[in-house]
């Protein structure tokens, strides 16, 4: 035998040895060995993997995989080496806490790099790092500047409402409801926090190129989180090579260049005398650059790579999340006349003249259209990828189990807001159940204590305020200005079937489409 093949067989002997090694290791060493859950699930990654990548043919399927698990061994259970799964809607404050010095709380190192942005806030895995991170930026979504903001949001809301009334109404046109939002949140979020929008309500047929690759990188997402090579070499390779292998992102690839651009007169502007972040911060002209630059960062943190990088996720995070929560919400309120008969009352009487956007606030203290955005975030979900948290110092207890520190414990949206005891009849679109101060099981505590759309704890979304301010006036202006009927549209077309860190419908679903009466 040749030394060649006699060193592949070691290799590979080796590589056998090391993989049982590892098993053995995982269902009877582990800290975890001893929490319930499948054995396959304990021992090795590849079952989560065949769940994300193939199960059902599109994958998607892990969700619902941790939900058999739950029905199986109770309401704690291990779904992978790694990581623990909970569904109790009691436990949730316990693992999506608050951050501290002496009580870090971290995310996984391994999912820093899936979405290419691995210093940005969203993917920053070390409590420590993450908050000072993320106090530099938490200010420009505050709700006292968004408020301030709201023309610039009803700038961009009236112009895709004109475009409705000009080339929709009554025109026998059909409007994909998921492309026209998509194309308003990019356009809302680079024009309030970068002051140059990226222009998407004006494409045609609202089919703006950024906004269909962007949603297009959920589909890839799973793939994206378990073969990092895949992100390294589109980030390695010059951008003219990937646009020529891969056309489809070359939009991305473009806002990136964009923001890159900005990034860089900005850096250079520190140069000169004129250069003052900290007078800018917090005007009318702001951007978070301003704010993150006028912040106590430490200058490594001001690099150019960490500024395009939060820019890039921030622009992503604003698109799905926000589309999805409004095209669910007006599809319910045209597949049940009650519901469109009871907002549109409402949202007359508080908008006698509906050329005039209310202001925010306004907008916000009227019941029903508050229960209608609830019901809407309730079944949207936000992301249904559940986003586990590690406390890095100390156990915690579930039950009779002690869960020890350093452990990835993972809770979601989905099980919490499908629990029938908080949520009767869950699957139902109702937003009566929001109504009249309602209380949790417990018949004390709030009923939007439950709701877990945007997180919560010290990574809850920083622009949460910026998404509601952008649901309600958007919401009620087009619903008060505009009569849509839905075409070749059913609940199957927003019903969550696969998870792609965003809830998706099936596969090959077209989306929800309108006709324009007025
Ligand atoms: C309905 C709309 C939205 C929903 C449901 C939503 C949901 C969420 C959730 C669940 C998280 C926490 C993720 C985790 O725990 O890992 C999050 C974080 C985040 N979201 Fe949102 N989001 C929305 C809108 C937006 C918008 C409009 C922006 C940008 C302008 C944005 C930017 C971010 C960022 C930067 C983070 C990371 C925060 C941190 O790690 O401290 N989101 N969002």
């Amino acid at each position: 035998m040749s030394i060649a093949v006699v060193s592949i067989v070691a290799l590979l002997l080796l590589a056998i040895l090391y993989s049982f090694g590892l098993v053995v290791h995982r269902l009877y060493f582990s800290p975890i060995a001893k929490f319930p859950g499948p054995k396959l699930a304990a021992a090795t990654h590849w079952y989560q993997k065949y769940f994300d990548l193939v199960a059902k043919r599109h994958g998607g399927q892990f969700l619902w995989e941790i939900k058999r698990m739950h029905e199986t061994y109770g309401p704690i259970v291990r779904i992978t080496p790694d990581e623990l799964h909970v569904d109790d809607p009691d436990f949730w404050p316990e693992v999506y806490c608050n951050n501290s010095a002496a009580r870090p709380i971290d995310k996984q190192e391994k999912l820093r790099y899936r979405f290419g942005v691995p210093d940005a806030i969203f993917s920053t895995p070390g409590g420590e790092q993450h908050r000072v991170r993320r106090q530099a930026m938490a200010g420009f979504f505050s709700r006292q500047r968004l408020r301030e903001s709201q023309d610039r949001v009803n700038h961009l809301v009236d112009r895709v409402s004109r475009r409705i009334s000009t080339e929709y109404a009554g025109q026998n046109r059909i409007l994909d409801l998921g492309d026209m939002f998509s194309c308003l949140a990019v356009d809302i979020v680079t024009e309030l926090c970068f002051r140059r929008y990226t222009n998407c309500t004006e494409a045609p047929n609202f089919k703006a190129p950024l906004v269909g690759v962007t949603a297009n990188t959920l589909w890839i997402s799973h793939w994206n989180s378990h073969f990092r090579f895949l992100n390294a070499w589109i980030e390695w390779l010059p951008n003219n090579v990937v646009s020529t292998i891969l056309p489809l992102i070359k939009p991305v690839l473009d806002l990136r260049t964009s923001i890159n651009q900005q990034v860089s007169e900005i850096l250079s502007d520190m140069n000169k005398s004129s250069f003052s972040p900290k007078e800018t911060k917090g005007t009318h002209n702001a951007t978070i650059f301003d704010d993150i630059l006028a912040s106590n960062l430490p200058t490594h943190e001001l690099s150019f790579d960490r500024l395009t990088q939060e820019a890039f996720a921030l622009t992503s995070a604003g698109m799905e999340t926000v589309k999805s929560t409004m095209v669910l919400g007006i599809f319910y309120t045209l597949e049940q006349p009650a519901i469109y008969n009871r907002l549109s009352a409402e949202l007359t009487e508080a908008m006698p003249d509906p050329t005039k956007i209310p202001n925010w606030l306004e907008l916000e203290r009227l019941p029903y259209l508050n229960a209608f955005i609830n019901e809407s975030l309730r079944l949207g979900y936000g992301s249904v990828q559940r986003s586990p948290r590690i406390n890095r110092l100390h156990a915690l207890q579930y039950k009779d189990w002690v869960i020890p520190p350093g452990t990835s414990v993972g809770m979601d949206s989905y099980h919490m807001h499908t629990n029938p005891h908080i949520f009767p009849d869950p699957f139902a679109f109702r937003p009566e159940r929001w109504l009249n101060d309602a209380k949790g099981p417990d018949g004390r505590q709030p009923l939007t204590n439950y709701l877990t759309t945007f997180g919560a704890g010290s990574r809850i979304c920083i622009a949460m305020h910026l998404a509601y301010m952008e649901l309600f006036v958007t919401l009620a202006t087009v619903l008060r200005r505009h009569k849509f009927h839905l075409h070749e549209t059913d609940r199957s077309d927003v019903e969550f079937a696969l998870e792609m860190l965003a809830p998706m419908p099936y596969w090959g679903s077209r989306g929800v489409r309108v006709k324009v009466e007025h």
